[in-house]
């Protein structure tokens, strides 16, 4: 005999408000000339960046009107990273919202995959993240120039994050050339619990430098560039530079053992990554870049290591 089933009430679901997803890179400075400080409160740079597959993850959702910019963070280091305004997605999504006449509500939520103040523009990565989230979410239509614009207002290094690959930065390193590469690096990088903070590390510079650093040249990285398009990375190694590397040092003094430790290791070249304290050394494979982690962490030189490629490509939609 059939018996009649449970009836079964149509529950009413609210459809989930609209939420895009972006992924944006970290970066490593393959090459960093700085010049003296200008009269801007900056200083001139030719940069080579290379953008790594360590990403930083912002999702935006659609909050209600007039709820405003809201920000939760997870992830390695999360509780290092601020929650309010000052934090540079909030600054970003705020940003492109007064320049397109939106209303920023929005919930931003950021998962942190790159070191936390680690001179491998993690927080630039989020900026860069959020602006394009937003603007996908916002369906601003914004021209690229434009977003890129809005990125250098934000940092010196948002623009790279939304560009990605490898490219040649000037000026503040906001203007950025395409560099032409071939092949996969590997890279390890060794991430320090104590960040750095960008301006003391060119204070720093700017100390040892007197204030007559020359004006900087990409002549001066025809070798690494070489090196990229032969897709070489054991000249790629020899050929990596950093001007701020001096500055950090004298800072945190214990990153010339990490350095050390890195070139014991057979590392085909290591240097402080941007501003530091993050040290990168170039591998010669996965495996390379293992055994150099592993080195590492057995002698203590790293609170975090970070194994990975490059280059990688710029802030993307991953999710909407
Ligand atoms: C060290 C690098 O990461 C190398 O790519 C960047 O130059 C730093 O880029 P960023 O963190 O995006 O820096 P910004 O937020 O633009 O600037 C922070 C501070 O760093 C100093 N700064 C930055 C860039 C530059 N070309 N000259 C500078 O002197 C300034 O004191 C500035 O107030
Ligand atoms: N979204 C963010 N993520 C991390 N830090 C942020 C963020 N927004 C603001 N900050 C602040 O910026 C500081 C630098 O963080 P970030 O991780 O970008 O450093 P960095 O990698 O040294 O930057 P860069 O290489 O661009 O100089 C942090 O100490 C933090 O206080």
């Amino acid at each position: 005999m059939n018996r009649p089933g449970p009836t079964r009430t149509p529950r009413l679901t609210a459809a989930p408000p609209p939420s895009v997803r972006v992924r944006a890179p970290g970066k490593v400075n393959l090459s960093l000339r700085v010049g003296a400080l200008d009269v801007d409160g900056y200083h001139p740079l030719v940069s080579v960046f290379q953008a790594v597959a360590l990403f930083e993850e912002v999702t935006a959702t659609q909050a209600a009107a007039g709820s405003g910019v809201s920000l939760t963070v997870d992830g390695p280091q999360a509780e290092a990273v601020p929650l309010d305004r000052s934090n540079l997605a909030w600054k970003a999504a705020e940003l492109l919202a007064a320049h397109t006449g939106v209303e920023p509500d929005v919930a931003l939520h950021v998962r942190k995959g790159v070191p936390v103040a680690g001179g491998m523009a993690g927080g630039s990565a989020d900026a860069a993240a959020a602006l394009v989230a937003c603007d996908a979410l916002w369906e601003t239509g914004l021209p690229r120039p434009s977003l890129v614009e809005l990125a250098a207002a934000l940092g010196s290094d948002v623009p790279f994050c939304l560009l990605g690959h490898t490219a040649v930065g000037t000026g503040r390193g906001h203007l950025l050339t395409p560099a032409m590469t071939r092949g996969e690096f590997h890279w390890v990088f060794g991430a320090s619990a104590r960040g750095l903070s960008t301006p003391r590390v060119f204070g720093a510079f700017d100390e040892l430098t007197g204030g007559t650093a020359p004006p900087p040249e990409l002549d001066d990285d025809t070798a690494l560039m070489q090196a990229l398009r032969a897709g070489d990375p054991t000249a790629l190694g020899a050929a990596l530079h950093n001007d701020l590397q001096d500055a950090a040092l004298s800072l945190r003094p214990d990153l010339a053992r990490t350095l050390e430790i890195a070139q014991e290791a057979h590392a085909l070249g290591a240097i402080v990554s941007g501003s530091g304290p993050t040290v990168a050394a170039l591998a010669r494979s996965r495996q390379h870049a293992l055994a150099i982690a592993a080195t590492w962490t057995a002698e203590g030189a790293a609170d975090s290591v970070w194994t990975t490629t490059g280059p990688a490509a710029g802030a993307r939609v991953v999710a909407s």
